[in-house]
């Protein structure tokens, strides 16, 4: 029964990834990770699912250790993270508007990947799995990417779209997880639970 599980805390800042969570019915607490730092560099060669997962590690573990700062009951905590991933380089979210430019220009006409890790810790315990989808992008025209940057989506986004958003304008088709592409992917997500006696909704 629900009301005997723990709380399920979210170690992010995204709202999207506690929408993703609402649709299955779990209302996650936010838990802020202010006074930890998850250090977002890429390691050398390593590979957008290592990197993913890795990240997602260090975001769970840091809300661990948040909660237990704050004195917040025990329970579960989510950690995630998204990336995109085309011509061997990790795209993640653009730092201004000529380095948005630059990443649709890249997605223009051709098909990429989307990889979101995802992990949830019990403070003994962390395990994580990861979700990578195909995005295939229309050619887009100068103006098009102009019209996109001036929406204000880019700036959050990993690979400077939303999926969710208008970019979806742009998207001929998707192969693999749409959730993941937003940045959570509920099926691996409902696994992960279930692997610490959760049920996939409340
Ligand atoms: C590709 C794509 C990414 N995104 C988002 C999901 C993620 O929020 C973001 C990638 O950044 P992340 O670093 O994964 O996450 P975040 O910084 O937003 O949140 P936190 O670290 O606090 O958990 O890009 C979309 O919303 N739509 C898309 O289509």
């Amino acid at each position: 029964m629900v009301n005997q599980l723990a709380p399920l805390y979210l170690a992010s800042q995204s709202p999207r990834r506690r929408e993703l969570l609402a649709q299955l019915g779990w209302d996650a607490r936010v838990i802020p990770l202010e006074g930890e730092w998850v250090d977002e560099t890429p390691l050398a060669r390593e590979a957008p699912r290592d990197y993913v997962l890795r990240l997602a590690r260090a975001k769970a573990e840091a809300g661990w250790r948040r909660r237990e700062a704050l004195a917040l009951p025990p329970g579960l905590v989510l950690g995630a993270d998204t990336t995109v991933s085309i011509d061997g380089l990790i795209l993640g979210k653009p730092r201004d508007a000529d380095e948005a430019r630059h990443m649709l220009r890249r997605l223009s006409g051709r098909m990429h990947e989307v990889h979101t890790g995802v992990a949830l810790t019990d403070g003994t315990r962390t395990q994580a799995a990861a979700s990578t989808s195909r995005v295939w992008f229309t050619a887009l025209a100068g103006e098009d990417i102009e019209r996109y940057l001036a929406t204000g989506e880019p700036w959050d986004k990993a690979g400077a779209y939303a999926y969710q958003g208008r970019a979806a304008a742009f998207i001929e088709r998707i192969e693999g997880s749409a959730s993941g592409i937003v940045g959570l992917p509920l099926y691996e997500t409902a696994r992960l639970l279930s692997v610490f006696g959760y049920p996939p909704f409340p």
